[in-house]
Parts: structure tokens; C-alpha cells; sequence
């Protein structure tokens, strides 16, 4: 569904991703995983086309035939819109603290796909009661609902939206372990709605309890990439075998 071709990535002059390649797979749950700093949050502003000024990209993202790096503006912002959703590490600086849940989980759903306020009451209920969230927390405020609850809201515009491409950069790293569970559980049922993922973490038990394919980043270079089954069992590089070996 989506397929990275020597990508690599400055900023301001300075090269942070270094001839990556890899694929998604179309219904699949593809983990990236690395240390800090190797480069997987700009590989993700590189195919969102959202890189920090001083940022270029070179190489190729190819979605649908087309090349991300070199579409217009305007159909990369309607790509953003309705193929793409994205859910950051932290839910809170995802939403203006000053308006209620309600008309913020309106714009991040049922305006993205063009449904009136009617047809986002009746489908965004249905969708909270789902994910065991009281339709009460859209008259609420934002510092009003706990971390895990903000993430939950967040899926529940994914499932809303159901978009090709859900892109999740540290989703569960605020969370405690329970809650945890239970978002990857949710971004399960997402993916089994049809939606593949893109999820970041750092937390190599995330990649077993959901991913099905795994990439490795490590300064800016894909060092490893296969199933997480084969990864898991026979890992290559070192940085992958110590990490593996650190699981157990
Ligand atoms: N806005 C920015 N301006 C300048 N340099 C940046 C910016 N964001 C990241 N970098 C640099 O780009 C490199 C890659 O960073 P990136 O954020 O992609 O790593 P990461 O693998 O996502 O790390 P983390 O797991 O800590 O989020 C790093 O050297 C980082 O210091």
C-alpha cells in the first residue's frame, strides 16, 4: 500500500535518514521500531509531506501510483484528510484545551468525510459506546478526560473516518499498562476494520501483541526489516539481536 524507496531526508543540510527502503503492506500492522533519534518520526513527517522548515526529502513514497514526495499540494492535503489519520504520542496536543470534546471530534471526523452534525451524533454514539466511553465526555473538556480516555477519542475518529492508513507514533508511551492493552486492542479492531497501520514504538512487546511485520531503524538507516515472527526468531543485525535478547 505503500512502498519507500531510498528515501533519505535532511534538515537544514544535515542528513537524519540515509537511503531507507521499505514497504506497508495493505492490511497489515508494520511496526517501526529504533532508538531515539534514529530517524522514524521524520520518516513519518517525510510521507505525511509534514517535515520541520529546513526539512527536504529525497527518494520516493509511492501511494496508489503516485509519488508522495511530488504531489500537488492540494491532493496531499485531501490524502491527509481521508486517507491518512494520525494519532501522536501525547492525545492532550492533539486538542485546544478551550473547546469541548464535542465540536473538536466533530472536525477531526465527521467534517474530514463531509457528514452533517445529525449523521456524527448517531454514528460518533454508536462508535463511543464501542469503545465504553460516555457520550457525556462530548459536552466535556479536554483536561476533563484522563490520557488513555483522549486516546481512546482519538480511535474513535480513526474508526469514524476509516481511513486506508492510520499512522500511530508512540500511541500507548503515556499510558499505563492496562490502558495500554486495551488501545492496542482497539487499534486491533481498527486494522480488522480494514485500516493498515503504521505504529511507532520503542516497545518491542507493542510489536508482539499486535504487529505483523516489523522495520528497524538505527541512525537514520533501515537495518532490519521482515515478519515479526521471522525477526523475532532470527534476528540479523546486532542492534536487532540486542534487542531481541533484551526482550527475554
Ligand atoms: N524539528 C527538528 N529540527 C531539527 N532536528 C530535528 C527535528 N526533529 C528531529 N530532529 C533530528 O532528526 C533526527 C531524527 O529524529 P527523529 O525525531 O526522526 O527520531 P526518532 O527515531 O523519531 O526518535 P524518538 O524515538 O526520540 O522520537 C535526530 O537527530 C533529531 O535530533
Amino acid at each position: 500500500m505503500l512502498e519507500v524507496k531510498k528515501l533519505s531526508i535532511e534538515l537544514n543540510g544535515f542528513p537524519v535518514v540515509n537511503n531507507s527502503s521499505f514497504v506497508i503492506r495493505q492490511g497489515k500492522v508494520t511496526a517501526l521500531i529504533g532508538e531515539s533519534g534514529s530517524g522514524k518520526s521524520m520518516t513519518v513527517a517525510a510521507i505525511l509531506r509534514m517535515l520541520p522548515l529546513g526539512g527536504s526529502a529525497s527518494g520516493s513514497i509511492i501511494y496508489k501510483d503516485t509519488n508522495l514526495l511530488t504531489t500537488p499540494d492540494e491532493e496531499m492535503g485531501v490524502l491527509r484528510k481521508v486517507a491518512f489519520f494520525t494519532i501522536m504520542q501525547d492525545a492532550s496536543n492533539s486538542f485546544n484545551p478551550n473547546v469541548k470534546m464535542g465540536r473538536q471530534l466533530y472536525a477531526l471526523s465527521a467534517a474530514r468525510v463531509g457528514d452533517y452534525h445529525k449523521e456524527f451524533k448517531r454514528k460518533m454514539t454508536s462508535i463511543l459506546e464501542k469503545l465504553r466511553l460516555a457520550t457525556g465526555i462530548l459536552e466535556q473538556y479536554p483536561f476533563e478526560l484522563s490520557g488513555g480516555m483522549l486516546q481512546r477519542c482519538m480511535i474513535a475518529c480513526a474508526l469514524y473516518v476509516q481511513p486506508k492508513l492510520l499512522i500511530a507514533d508512540e500511541p500507548t508511551s503515556a499510558l499505563d499498562k492496562i490502558v495500554q492493552k486495551e488501545f492496542l486492542e482497539l487499534l486491533r479492531m481498527l486494522n480488522e476494520n480494514g485500516t493498515t497501520v503504521l505504529l511507532i514504538t520503542h516497545d518491542l512487546d507493542v510489536v508482539a501483541h499486535i504487529a505483523d511485520e516489523l522495520i528497524i531503524m538505527q541512525e537514520g538507516k533501515v537495518v532490519e526489516k521482515g515478519t515479526v515472527a521471522e525477526v523475532f526468531a532470527s534476528p540479523e543485525h546486532a542492534y536487532t539481536k540486542r534487542l531481541v535478547d533484551s526482550r527475554f
